[in-house]
């Protein structure tokens, strides 16, 4: 059976509102982090991750236990860096003792993605963390960059999402940036990820190459060489089903917005049980709070 949410009746939208606010606090204070790419990236990656082990078929997998502290997902070659993020985030562990790590790190990604122009996501609290080390998932289910639209499609497809969604999902890549010293990819280097935007689209369906130099394969912008993508990013233009949803996001943000606000959403909450009544939260940002 799947994980059950286990609502916490003390605490209302306000408690966790104040837990977002401490969260984006400490993301604008960061801002000039990681060459200027913030924490954006980083968080939405951990929410993704943490999310991401998720397998529909055997119902296993996903945020609930909050498991990547645990081997052998802490030490997953995918997971390289995200340490950083749960360090992170790990004060509000003490600060709000009433918070799971579940609920931690998939309301940091909606921080992260909100608090730098992206849209709404909804967010129900209700993780539990792991007590039976056994459930920590093997590793595997997190997607390795250096394969083709196939792969791709697959590992969404595990993961109980269609094409328009995977593409969605992957828009995520607008923000943050690569690390040689944790997936071995490198950039990108303009100013242009600390902003949540359908560029990843609009740059895809530029020029590319594949980048001359002595790492991993991957690809750089034609005109200007400071921009990067992945082969995975990469093969949604080279598959004329992905590509269709690459056209689309790239002519229409909102449409973007709308779509991956529904499919994140649905990502931080694969492997869960809700009872029906309970209505996710919608966060304010800071700037939406400012008197
Ligand atoms: C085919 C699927 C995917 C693959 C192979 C993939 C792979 C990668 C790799 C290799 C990195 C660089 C990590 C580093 O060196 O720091 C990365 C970063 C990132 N990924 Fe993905 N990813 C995928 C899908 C997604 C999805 C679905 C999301 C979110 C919804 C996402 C969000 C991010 C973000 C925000 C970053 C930047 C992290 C940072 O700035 O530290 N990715 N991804
Ligand atoms: N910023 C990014 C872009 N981009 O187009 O700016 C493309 N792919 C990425 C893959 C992983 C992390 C960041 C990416």
């Amino acid at each position: 059976a799947g994980a059950v949410a286990v609502l916490n009746k003390e605490k209302n939208f306000k408690d966790y509102q104040q837990v977002y606010n401490a969260i984006a606090e400490k993301v604008r204070d960061q801002d000039d982090a990681d060459d200027g790419a913030g924490r954006y990236g980083l968080l939405t990656r951990l929410a993704w991750h943490s999310s991401g082990t998720y397998d529909k078929n055997t119902n296993t997998g996903g945020s609930y236990n909050g498991s990547m502290i645990y081997s052998p997902e802490s030490t997953d070659g995918e997971n390289a860096g995200l340490e950083v993020a749960r360090d992170f985030l790990v004060e509000f562990h003490y600060l709000f003792p009433w918070l799971s790590r579940g609920d931690l790190w998939t309301l940091g990604g909606v921080v992260a993605v909100q608090e730098c122009g992206g849209p709404k996501i909804p967010w129900r609290p209700g993780r539990k963390d792991l007590e039976d080390r056994k459930k920590v998932p093997e590793n595997g289910n997190l997607p390795d960059a250096s394969r083709d639209a196939d792969y791709v499609r697959k590992v969404f497809t595990r993961l109980g999402f269609d094409e328009r969604e995977t593409v969605a999902l992957i828009g995520a890549h607008c923000l943050g940036k690569c690390h040689t010293d944790r997936s071995g990819y490198d950039g990108p280097w303009g100013p242009s990820f600390n902003m949540f935007t359908n560029d990843f689209y609009v740059r895809l369906l530029q020029n590319w190459h594949v980048r001359k130099w002595d790492g991993k394969k991957q690809y750089e912008d034609d005109e200007t060489s400071s921009f990067m993508m992945l082969p995975t990013d990469y093969a949604l233009k080279e598959d004329s089903k992905f590509l269709k949803y690459v056209k689309m996001y790239a002519e229409d943000q909102d449409l973007f917005f709308k779509d991956f606000s529904k499919a994140f959403s649905a990502l931080l909450e694969k492997g869960i049980e809700y009872p029906k009544d309970v209505k996710p939260f919608e966060f304010k940002t800071l700037d939406e709070q400012e008197d």
